[in-house]
C-alpha cells in the first residue's frame, strides 16, 4: 500500500463519486440501466407534474443548444392535444435522452431528470448506493483531524444525497459538509474549482481533489488545487504520461494527513 502525504495547507478534501467513491459499474449498470430501462414509462406518469414540466424544458432547450451535433434529437412542442401527439413528443424525449446517455454527456437537462427519476428506486429499496470499503472509515477520520470534507460531481446534488442517503453504508449524509454539481461549473474547467473553494471560502490551495478523470484533475490543478488521481477497479486505463505526473492512490487509507499518528 501507497502513502499519500497530504499538503499541510490542505483543509478540504473534495471528492468524485462515479470511479471514486463508488464503483462504475454501479453507476453503469444499475443507475444509467434505470433511466434507459424506465424513462418512458416515468414521462408517461409524471407527465402533468410541474417538475417534469420543468425537465422536459430543460431538455428541450438542450437540444436546441446541440442541434448541430452529429445524431442530435430534436424535442418538438406539442402542436396539439391528444394521445397520438403526447406519445410523439415523449418518444422524442426518450431518444433525446437515451442518445445523451450513449454519449455520457454531463447536461444539467440530463442531470436533473436522472435525479428525480431516481428518487423513487431509492425511496422504495429497489437501489441502494455503492460505496467502496475504504470511504466511510478514511471520511470519518479525516474529519476527526479536523478536515472538511465535500462532493462535487456531475450527477445533481439531489442525485448525490439519494447516494450517500440510502447507501449500502445506510444514510451516511452527515459525513460531508456541502455537495457541488454542474450548477457550480463542468468539472472539466478550472473556473469551476475556483468559484468551489469561493464558496467553501477558503483559497483554491487549502483544498485536495480526488477524481478518477485526469482532465478533471488538469482543470482543477489549473486553478491551483491539489489532485491525486484514484485507480479503482474498472476505471478506465491511465497513460503513462499520466500515472508518472499525478499522484495516484487506490484507496482512501492511503492518504496521510499531517496530524494522523
Ligand atoms: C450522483 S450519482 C450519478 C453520477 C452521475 O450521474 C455521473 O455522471 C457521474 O459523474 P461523476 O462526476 O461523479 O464522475
Ligand atoms: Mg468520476
Amino acid at each position: 500500500m501507497g502513502v499519500l502525504p497530504v499538503p499541510a495547507e490542505v483543509r478540504a478534501i473534495l471528492l468524485d463519486i462515479e470511479g471514486t467513491t463508488t464503483p462504475i459499474a454501479f453507476v453503469q449498470e444499475t443507475l444509467f440501466s434505470y433511466i434507459k430501462d424506465n424513462v418512458k414509462e416515468y414521462l408517461r406518469a409524471h407527465w402533468e407534474e410541474e417538475e417534469c414540466q420543468r425537465d422536459v424544458g430543460l431538455l428541450r432547450k438542450q437540444a436546441q443548444e446541440d442541434s448541430s451535433l452529429d445524431g442530435a434529437v430534436p424535442i418538438p412542442l406539442e402542436s396539439s392535444s391528444g394521445e397520438e401527439e403526447l406519445e410523439r413528443v415523449i418518444q422524442a424525449v426518450v431518444d433525446n435522452v437515451h442518445w445523451q446517455m450513449s454519449l455520457d454527456r454531463k447536461t444539467m437537462a440530463l442531470k436533473q431528470l436522472q435525479g428525480h427519476m431516481w428518487r423513487a428506486a431509492y425511496a422504495t429499496g429497489h437501489v441502494k448506493g455503492e460505496i467502496f470499503e475504504d470511504v466511510v472509515p478514511a471520511i470519518r477520520k479525516w474529519r476527526e483531524a479536523g478536515m472538511k470534507v465535500y462532493i462535487y460531481s456531475s450527477g445533481s446534488i439531489e442525485a448525490q444525497k439519494l447516494l450517500f442517503g440510502y447507501s449500502t453504508e445506510g444514510d451516511i449524509l452527515e459525513l460531508f459538509d456541502g455537495h457541488f454539481d454542474t450548477k457550480i461549473g463542468p468539472k472539466v474547467e478550472s473556473e469551476s474549482y475556483r468559484r468551489i473553494a469561493a464558496s467553501i471560502g477558503c483559497a483554491t490551495n487549502n483544498i485536495l481533489f480526488l477524481t478518477d478523470v485526469p482532465r478533471e484533475a488538469s482543470a482543477a490543478e489549473e486553478a491551483d488545487t491539489h489532485v491525486a488521481v484514484v485507480i479503482r477497479p474498472g476505471n478506465a486505463g491511465l497513460t503513462d504520461d499520466e500515472k508518472s505526473y499525478y499522484s495516484l492512490i487506490s484507496s482512501f487509507t492511503e492518504l496521510f494527513l499531517p496530524s494522523s499518528t
